[in-house]
């Protein structure tokens, strides 16, 4: 007999304080001993119309539901007596007629007698609605809401929703067909119906979102363990393709901010892991901090005992190739810092009598050309084609500017010094010369800001064969980066690309507002596409606050209020972030933080350090004019080709900045405010 875990059961079983938590997992993992159950005490509910619901006795007072046949167990729901079988009694569980996937309907006329009329309006979503809250899905019959999974005694109801009401209404409809309605809602597509389903229906894609077998005691101590985090447990089908599918060369999954890009990396990693007991596996990310965070969520994916963790490296893409650099030469580099770069450039500047051109504009073009490129003489900076700098450097300049770079390389390499990128192209020629490789299979998270040198790298590092590199990234998210063709370094990932489209961290009203920040549609160099249509949040929240104030004064208190009504609505200090565009702009955040009344005090940084993080209140603070875009950087643009280049990066800042948000988001300025606030507060034509 099967044992299945449902996520209606490690929901409830989050919600329980610990002595009683653990009384329930050990009556869990008896049933696991025994399926049959024949040792514990279980009755059959009567009162539910479905005959295969039965209650397990925990202790006095606690009871798990279980959903049982002939040879499986289903471990529904978990409460205490009452609860417990009311839930029960007002369910059933079945494999849907259309789609044959296993879901736990909520039965349709028990839903409508419990509702409060406040808090969910059932006559509102069948009545006649007012001419300008026209039901949504009147277009749609019942062949095709069924083949999206909407369960039968629920296709009228849906037909009659208006969208105001909708979101209510999906709340009792299983997730793929909610996810399919919102889809229709967005972009008047419904997706195209699954298969008919000839498989066992535990083994549905949609059943796996929400029901998952249990294979072993391992498998089931981690289930256990992290109840709260259903992102360990359930994935959506599309999430699961991304970690299962075997490819024979390098592969990428993109999705807009919150779709679960890092989810499916973890989980990749781990499948790799457990696929192969001798792999060497590297998780890799942008920054220390994130592989902090990486390391932190795969402990939730691999119980100790399991040993899978011990065999995924979790590191930034800058420690992974500093050890590798002291495996090479037993030595630890001595890597150049920005501000001696700034330093050494100003001074060759000077020395070579160059003028014209900005402290900035010099070490963009030092980062992002000569030491990204590997630029080694001055016919080299004559041809190359400065690939994602838009702005034309003609020949006469660059002739001007190489003395200036090289005099800043010969400094560096006199001081024994190296910089990263240079690091990182060195290592990709040693290890490229090998056959030997350090890992199996490399994941990348964050791989929109890998630069060049850094992609050469890990290309190099990666042995050939299946499953070897694999990218999670969102075009719309490259704030460190220029454009450049991954496929001129080797690394083509056409046709192995998927994208994810349900965002799972930020509600449909910020997530919708902060996509009219980007193009719906994105490409890379290589002409690989991000199309961003038809992505959906899976849940609703209060519409973002833009607020373009008089003076900072009044700026800092309206962040002060917002923080304590956060604080209010029940945020923790430290699940509240605020972002503001530069360092020197920390100052008046502090200032409106003070101004709080609980003396909450929030993470506080730049929007450049807000990447892969995520707080249940976000403010993005001083988006004035002059600050977004930043006028040093818009001074800088030699051309208009480098200017839009400028905006669109300014624009992918404040659309991260503003997709950590998971709840609530505040966006303030001064008045005339940054140009970028009124693409936050457009209407977008329905797509
Ligand atoms: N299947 C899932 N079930 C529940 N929650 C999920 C699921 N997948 C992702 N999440 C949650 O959604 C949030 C965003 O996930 P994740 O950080 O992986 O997204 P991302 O696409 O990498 O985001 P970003 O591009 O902004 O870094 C996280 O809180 C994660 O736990």
């Amino acid at each position: 007999m099967n044992l299945h875990l449902a996520d209606t059961f490690t929901a409830a079983l989050a919600r329980l304080p610990a002595h009683e938590a653990k009384a329930v997992k050990s009556t869990v993992v008896d049933l696991h001993i025994d399926p049959s159950g024949n040792g514990l005490q279980m009755h059959r509910i009567d009162k539910s119309k479905d005959p295969n619901f039965w209650s397990v006795r925990v202790n006095r007072d606690l009871r798990l539901i279980v959903h049982k046949n002939a040879d499986s167990v289903l471990v529904a729901y978990v409460g205490h007596h009452d609860p417990a079988y009311v839930w029960a009694e007002r369910r059933r569980i079945e494999a849907h007629p259309r789609t044959g996937a296993m879901q736990i309907i909520e039965v349709r006329e028990l839903v409508e007698e419990t509702q409060q009329p406040s808090a969910f309006n059932f006559e509102s979503l069948t009545e006649a609605p007012a001419a300008e809250e026209l039901p949504v899905f009147a277009g749609l019959d019942e062949d095709q809401l069924m083949s999206v999974g909407v369960p039968a005694d629920w296709v009228e109801d849906v037909r009659g929703a208006t969208e105001d009401g909708f979101f209510k209404l999906a709340a009792h409809l299983p997730d793929e067909a909610a996810e399919a309605l919102l889809e229709f809602a967005a972009t008047g597509k419904l997706p195209a119906p699954a298969p008919a389903a000839t498989i066992n229906p535990y083994e549905h894609p949609d059943t796996l979102r929400r029901i998952r077998p249990i294979a072993d005691q391992e498998e089931l101590e981690q289930a256990l363990s992290f109840p709260w985090d259903k992102w360990g447990v359930f994935l959506h089908p599309s999430q699961r393709s991304s970690v299962e599918r075997d490819h024979g060369g390098s592969a990428r999954v993109a999705g807009s901010a919150g779709t679960g890009k890092t989810i499916v990396a973890l989980h990749r990693a781990v499948r790799l892991a457990k696929t192969n007991p001798r792999a060497r596996i590297l998780l890799t990310t942008f920054s220390d901090p994130l592989a902090d965070a990486l390391k932190k969520k795969l402990a939730v994916l691999s119980p100790e005992t399991s040993g899978v963790v011990r065999r995924i490296t979790v590191e930034s893409f800058q420690r992974v190739a500093e050890q590798l650099f002291q495996l090479v030469h037993g030595a630890r580099p001595r890597i150049a810092g920005e501000q001696l770069l700034r330093g050494l450039l100003k001074k060759a500047a000077e020395q070579h009598n160059v003028r014209g051109f900005s402290e900035r504009f010099l070490l963009s073009e030092w980062t992002h050309v000569i030491d990204a490129w590997g630029i080694a003489s001055a016919e080299a900076f004559r041809d190359v084609q400065r690939m994602g700098r838009k702005s034309r450097l003609g020949p006469n300049q660059r002739e001007r500017l190489w003395p200036v770079f090289e005099s800043v390389r010969s400094v560096i390499t006199e001081q024994g010094l190296t910089t990263w990128a240079t690091m990182f192209s060195e290592l990709a020629e040693t290890y490229s010369a090998k056959s030997e490789k350090p890992f199996d299979h490399i994941l990348i998270d964050e791989a929109q800001d890998l630069g060049p040198a850094e992609l050469r790298f890990f290309a190099a590092i990666a042995p050939v064969g299946e499953n070897t590199l694999f990218f999670a990234g969102d075009l719309g998210q490259r704030i460190f980066q220029h454009p450049y063709s991954w496929k001129s370094l080797g690394v083509d990932v056409r046709g192995r690309s998927s994208t994810l489209k349900v965002c799972y961290r930020t509600s449909q009203q910020i997530r919708s507002a902060a996509d009219r920040l980007l193009p719906e549609q994105l490409r890379d160099v290589d002409g690989v596409e991000d199309e961003r249509r038809g992505t959906i949040s899976v849940f609703e929240g209060p519409p973002p606050h833009v607020e373009v104030c008089g003076s900072a004064n009044d700026e800092a208190a309206a962040v002060a209020q917002f923080i304590d009504a956060s604080i209010e609505a029940g945020a923790a200090p430290d699940e509240i972030g605020i972002f503001v565009r530069t360092p020197q702009l920390v100052e008046r955040a502090k200032a409106a933080v003070e101004r709080a009344s609980n003396g909450a005090r929030p993470t506080i940084s730049v929007m450049h350090l807000a990447k892969g993080l995520e707080f249940k209140s976000v403010v993005v603070m001083c988006c004035d004019e002059g600050v977004l875009p930043l006028d040093e950087r818009v001074a800088d643009a030699a051309d208009e080709a480098e200017l839009d280049d400028i905006y669109e990066t300014e624009r992918r800042l404040l659309y991260v900045a503003c997709t950590r948000a998971r709840d609530s988001l505040l966006v303030t300025g001064t008045k005339p405010g940054s140009e970028f606030l009124r693409d936050l507060m457009r209407e977008r034509s329905p797509r």
